[in-house]
This record gives structure tokens, C-alpha cells and sequence, in this order.
């Protein structure tokens, strides 16, 4: 399988409120970028009324949004409950799932009570997981307030919590009735949450448009910087991209797994180091790099893309070396179970020259040597140092 992307419509750099359909086989829906969004009573019109809204958030998101949220559903909804969960990828469990479900169940939620999803792709991921599972399915509405979140996990509907074996392994695909990105909430993100964000944004320049990439090279310091209308193109260029994909294979079956370049690694770092020691991003971020030179030393990329690939994610302030782990077979069992395996052959997302993307398998020997060659126990130790006690 290789791919490359048309080019999409040229975005607009303007601070008009920008809008991205995704079109799939059952149902559409719109992508709404820009600032104020939250606060516009145009971003819900259209959206169900039901006796309930559940607004599920988390202790840092919740404190910041939730009543801002709130004020624009009234009216809408006769009650509204927020759920506020931990904070963190060690909490995308099923025992955190269950506090949704008894919080619905509690507040009488029914089959017409509309989740609102508040909050960076954890909280994201299990509301939406939620919404498939709740009376067998509720509507939901994506309102992500991270980087990482506009630019990815809200759109497409892929809903999971990890289970302690693996990330993601326990979810659905299940839709959302509308994303709502408000870019004035990436006002609150810490630094280290844009760099992670910034990995999956990165993450469609080889894998489907090379134009893209020479952007992001040229804006990093923009984007770094916050710059408002860097964003704002950043956001709606990578969501154009994930649509174009999801729209062609909502259930990777093929061609959306070009999504998950740098995932293989990115994943066995998240579960090897324990899940929330490096976030989502960063682990991504230095799987693609890791997969940049498993695609090089396999003949499909030239040392030189690879190397630009490299060096825009170091740019970007993300991890370029790996930790060791438990060692190549600690690190190959983590990669086993990845969803994309089968029968136990782990296969790779890998760059066909920039802008392609590729699945193959490859020899474990030389999954191995790139391993070796990327990674420091240093890293580890770090990793250890930087846990809480
Ligand atoms: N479903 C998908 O397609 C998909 C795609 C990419 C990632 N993901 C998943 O998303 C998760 C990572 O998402 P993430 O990077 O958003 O992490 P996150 O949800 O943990 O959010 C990062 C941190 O930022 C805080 N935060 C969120 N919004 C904030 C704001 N506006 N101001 C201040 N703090 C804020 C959160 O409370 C959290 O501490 C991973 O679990 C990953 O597997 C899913
Ligand atoms: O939407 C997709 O498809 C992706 O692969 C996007 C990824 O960035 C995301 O991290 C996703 O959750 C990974 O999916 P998984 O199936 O490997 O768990
Ligand atoms: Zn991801």
C-alpha cells in the first residue's frame, strides 16, 4: 500500500471562523476552527436539545471551561451535569470509564443525553468510548482544548482507554455530531502540551503533503511562538488532511493507518515507560523518527528526508532519542500487540520518500539495529527521575 494526498483546498489565513467537513459513508459532519468559539452561540446551532448534557472534563480542564460551556447549553438542555475525571494518561482506564457510566447513571441520564467533551484527546477518547457505549449510543460533541486535540483525536472517531498490555485496545469507532476547536483555549497550554501537539501536526507532512512540511519548517519559530494565524492554518490544513483520510477508510482498512506513522515505536515507548511518563506526543514524535530510519535503512527514503524529518522534530522540542527499555525483545513484545499487527508479524507505517506513506513488515534484525543506533539508557533514567515518587 502507498499513498500520497491530492492537494486539499488552499487555507485561509484570515480570522474568520473556519470550517472543515468530513464526509463519511453514514454520516457528515463539521470541523469549526477559531478563536471565541465557545463562547458563540452559532457553535451549537443545530445541535440536539435533550432533558441532559453531561460535560465530561477532567480536574485542570474543567475549573478553566466548563462553566463557559454550560452557559451556552442552557436552554438547550434542561439539566447539566459535569463529570470531572482525573487528570492524565495513567487515568485513561476502564475504572475511569466507569466513573462516567455511574455519573450518567446517576443523573438519569437517557438515550437522547448529548456528551460534551471537554478537555485534551484523553478526555476526548474516553467520552467518546462513553458515548458508543452508553444505552448502546448517545450523541456526542468533541470540544478539544488541546493542541494535539484539534489537530487529531477529536476528529475521525477513534475512542479507546488502554489497558495495562497496551495502549488504546479496549474501544470503538464512534463518531462525534460536531468538533468544536476554539483556539483561544490553546491560550492556557502549557508549553510542553503545544511541542507534543506539534508531533502529530509534523506527523502529516511525510505521510501525505510535502507542501505542508516545507510550511511547518519554515513557521516552527511561528508556531512555537503561538502565533495566532500560524495555528489557526496549522490546525485547519492537519484537520483537511485527517478528513481526506477518514473520509476514504473511517475503519482502517487500509489507507487510514498512514495516521498512526510513528505510532509502532511511539506506542511501546507510552506502555514501556508507563503510561503518562512521556506524553502521547513526544513518544510519537520520537517514533517517527525511529520509523524515518527504519524507512531509510529498508531503501524507501533517502538519509537526507529523513534527516529533515529529524531535525523539525528536535526543532519542535521533542524527544529524537529513545529509551532502551526492557531491551529489543521488551521493546518487540510491546510492539506485537499493536493494533496493526498480524498474526504476530509486526507491521511498520513507513515514509515512501516525503509525502508517501507505506505499510510493511521488517526483520526484526533490523527493527533492532534502529533501535539500538536511537536509543540511550540515559533516557530511561530520566524517565525514572521524572516519575513521581
Ligand atoms: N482518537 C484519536 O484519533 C487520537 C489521536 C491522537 C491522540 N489520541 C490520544 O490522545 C491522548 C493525548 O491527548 P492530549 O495530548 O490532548 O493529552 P491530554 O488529554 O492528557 O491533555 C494534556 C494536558 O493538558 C491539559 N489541558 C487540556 N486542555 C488544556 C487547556 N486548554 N489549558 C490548560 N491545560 C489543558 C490536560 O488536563 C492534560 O493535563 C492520548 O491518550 C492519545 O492516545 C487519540
Ligand atoms: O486517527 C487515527 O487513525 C490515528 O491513528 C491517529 C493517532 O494519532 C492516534 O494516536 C490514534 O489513537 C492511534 O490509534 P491506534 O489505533 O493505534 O490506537
Ligand atoms: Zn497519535
Amino acid at each position: 500500500m502507498s499513498i500520497a494526498a491530492p492537494a486539499l483546498t488552499s487555507a485561509r489565513l484570515s480570522e474568520a471562523p473556519r470550517r472543515v467537513p468530513i464526509a463519511l459513508d453514514a454520516r457528515s459532519y463539521d470541523i469549526l476552527i477559531g478563536r471565541g468559539l465557545l463562547d458563540d452561540p452559532a457553535s451549537y446551532e443545530g445541535l440536539p436539545r435533550s432533558a441532559l448534557a453531561a460535560i465530561v472534563s477532567n480536574t485542570t480542564v474543567a475549573p478553566l471551561y466548563a462553566e463557559r460551556l454550560a452557559a451556552q447549553l442552557q436552554g438547550r438542555h434542561r439539566r447539566i451535569e459535569t463529570v470531572v475525571l482525573p487528570d492524565g494518561e495513567d487515568h485513561k482506564d476502564w475504572a475511569t470509564m466507569n466513573r462516567i457510566f455511574d455519573a450518567l447513571l446517576a443523573a438519569q441520564g437517557d438515550r437522547k443525553t448529548v456528551i460534551y467533551a471537554l478537555g485534551g484527546g484523553v478526555v476526548g477518547d474516553m467520552s467518546g468510548f462513553a458515548a458508543a457505549c452508553y444505552m448502546r449510543g448517545v450523541p456526542f460533541v468533541q470540544v478539544p482544548t488541546t493542541l494535539l486535540a484539534q489537530v487529531d483525536s477529536s476528529v475521525g472517531g477513534k475512542t479507546a482507554v488502554n489497558h495495562p498490555l497496551g495502549k488504546n485496545m479496549i474501544g470503538a469507532f464512534y463518531q462525534p455530531l460536531r468538533v468544536l476547536a476554539d483556539l483561544a483555549t490553546l491560550d492556557t497550554l502549557p508549553d510542553r502540551e503545544i511541542r507534543a501537539g506539534l508531533a502529530e501536526v509534523i506527523k502529516y507532512g511525510p505521510i501525505a503533503d510535502t507542501d505542508f512540511f516545507d510550511w511547518i519548517e519554515r513557521n516552527l519559530d511561528a508556531l512555537l511562538a503561538r502565533d495566532p494565524a500560524a495555528l489557526a492554518h496549522a490546525v485547519q490544513r492537519s484537520c483537511e488532511i485527517k478528513a481526506w483520510v477518514v473520509s476514504q477508510d473511517e475503519r482502517e482498512s487500509g489507507l487510514r493507518a498512514i495516521l498512526n506513522y510513528g505510532h509502532t515505536f511511539g506506542h511501546a515507548i507510552e506502555a514501556g515507560l508507563g503510561f503518562g511518563v512521556w506524553l502521547h506526543g513526544e513518544a510519537v514524535g520520537c517514533g517517527m523518527v525511529l520509523a524515518a530510519e527504519l524507512s531509510a535503512r529498508l531503501g524507501l527514503l533517502d538519509a537526507g528526508a529523513a534527516a529533515r524529518i529529524l531535525r523539525l522534530i528536535e526543532r519542535a522540542g521533542l524527544p529524537v532519542i529513545a529509551p532502551v527499555l526492557g531491551g529489543a525483545e521488551d521493546w518487540l513484545a510491546h510492539m506485537r500487540v499493536d493494533k496493526k499487527a498480524e498474526g504476530g508479524e509486526i507491521r511498520f507505517v513507513l515514509i515512501d520518500g516525503l509525502g508517501r506513506a507505506c505499510m510493511r513488515p521488517a526483520p526484526d534484525a533490523l527493527v533492532t539495529e534502529v533501535i539500538a543506533a536511537r536509543s540511550d539508557p540515559a533516557v530511561d533514567a530520566a524517565a525514572r527521575a521524572a516519575q513521581p515518587a
